[in-house]
């Protein structure tokens, strides 16, 4: 078995620790907070164990009536592999705990691609993060793309890859974020910052990627064209992607129009919070026209890391390879819409 702490119990950090505990080779040693909040509440109440954040602040749960397994390092000592999934730059400041107890430690989209031995997405370079000490999952965004590309530079090679990225302003609970009622080039630069994480998976892959937040909380949305370096039809590009486990092709007959049916969908589906770990295609979006490929597809931000968490760990604990892996991912989560 192996052994997962989680250090960052927040909108990833709590669906990865769901998805080790349904892992047929994982335990969960137990999950890291700052404070005694809803989600200490909810940690205690699913049976994991909860340790300090920070040790300064173990009173404020002992007030709030909440026990606690002890303080963050013994979580991490007690760990194989540590998910850090803390916000964006805190995780970086917990890379020399991790180095202090020798325990290999994965990391989020929002950090540096600088902070890490490898960036990892499971279809893409699974084997890549074999045995490393500091690995980042790609973020929600990235990992869509890795997704979708994979396949399509395998099977028909890829000129380049020029995508518009319409991003939510911010997930459902994060009542601080907008914008509200505003449309706002994010970040006004080219390219984004995915295309160069795509590149931290796949080194010589041409892309172009550009960003807008929007009002919205449900799911990202991305406007894809890629030039291939052949001329599959639509029909065989889209039984291409029929094959890949991570890619869910949106049949017409569903009427899903956008991101709330989906979520709909998902929810009636029996989802988890309406979780969709896969990169959501509308099917009758694939078209080609010469050698271009165009497609819309969704991304549900909060869930999508979620089973290349699980992966990456198996894959820095060696453990399986990346087929092995992914397909007890899939079962274990019930990935498949
Ligand atoms: N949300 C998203 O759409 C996605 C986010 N990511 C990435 O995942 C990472 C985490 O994001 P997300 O889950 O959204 O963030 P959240 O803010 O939802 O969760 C992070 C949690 O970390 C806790 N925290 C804060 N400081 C510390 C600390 N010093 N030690 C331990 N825990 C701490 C906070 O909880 P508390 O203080 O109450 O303990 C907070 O709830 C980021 O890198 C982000 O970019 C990647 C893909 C999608
Ligand atoms: O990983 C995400 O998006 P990203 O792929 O655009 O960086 C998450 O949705 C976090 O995005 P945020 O930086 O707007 O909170």
């Amino acid at each position: 078995m192996i052994t997962v702490g989680i250090n960052g119990y927040g909108t990833i950090g709590k669906r990865v620790a769901d998805a080790v505990a349904q892992q047929p080779d994982m335990e969960l040693a137990g999950v890291a907070k700052t404070r005694p909040n809803f989600e200490a509440e909810a940690a205690v109440r699913n049976g994991y164990p909860l340790f300090a954040a920070i040790e300064d602040r173990m009173p404020l749960f002992e007030e709030a009536g909440i026990d606690l397994a002890g303080s963050v390092t013994e979580l991490v000592e007690k760990s194989d592999v540590v998910v850090d999934a803390c916000p964006s730059g805190v995780a970086a400041q917990n890379k020399s705990m991790y180095e202090e107890y020798d325990t290999p430690a994965l990391y989020q989209g929002g950090e540096d691609a600088d902070l890490v031995d490898v960036s990892f997405n499971a279809r893409g370079n699974y084997s890549a993060a074999a045995g490393a000490s500091h690995v980042r999952v790609v973020s929600c965004n990235t990992t869509g793309l890795s997704r979708l590309l994979a396949p399509l530079q395998e099977q028909y090679g890829v000129e380049k890859a020029r995508i518009t990225l319409v991003r939510r302003g911010g997930d459902p609970g994060q009542t601080s974020r907008g914008p509200i009622n505003d449309i706002l080039p994010n970040p006004v630069t080219l390219p984004s910052h995915h295309g160069p994480d795509v590149n931290t998976i796949f080194p010589d892959l041409a892309i172009d990627t550009l960003g807008m937040k929007v009002p919205a909380t449900l799911m990202h949305t991305h406007s894809v064209n890629v030039t291939l370096e052949s001329t599959p039809t639509a029909e065989e590009v889209r039984d291409r992607f029929a094959e890949e486990s991570r890619l869910f092709l949106i049949p017409e007959r569903l009427a899903i129009d956008g991101a709330g049916k989906l979520k709909e969908f998902a929810h009636d589906a029996g989802r988890p919070r309406g979780d969709i770990w896969e990169n959501c295609l509308w099917e009758e979006s694939i078209s080609m026209e010469g050698n271009d490929l165009y497609l819309f597809q969704a991304i549900h931000q909060e869930s999508d890391v979620v089973p290349e968490n699980i992966d990456a760990i198996r894959a820095v604990t060696e453990q399986a390879d990346a087929r092995e892996s992914i397909s007890t991912t899939n079962e274990s989560l019930g990935i498949g819409l």
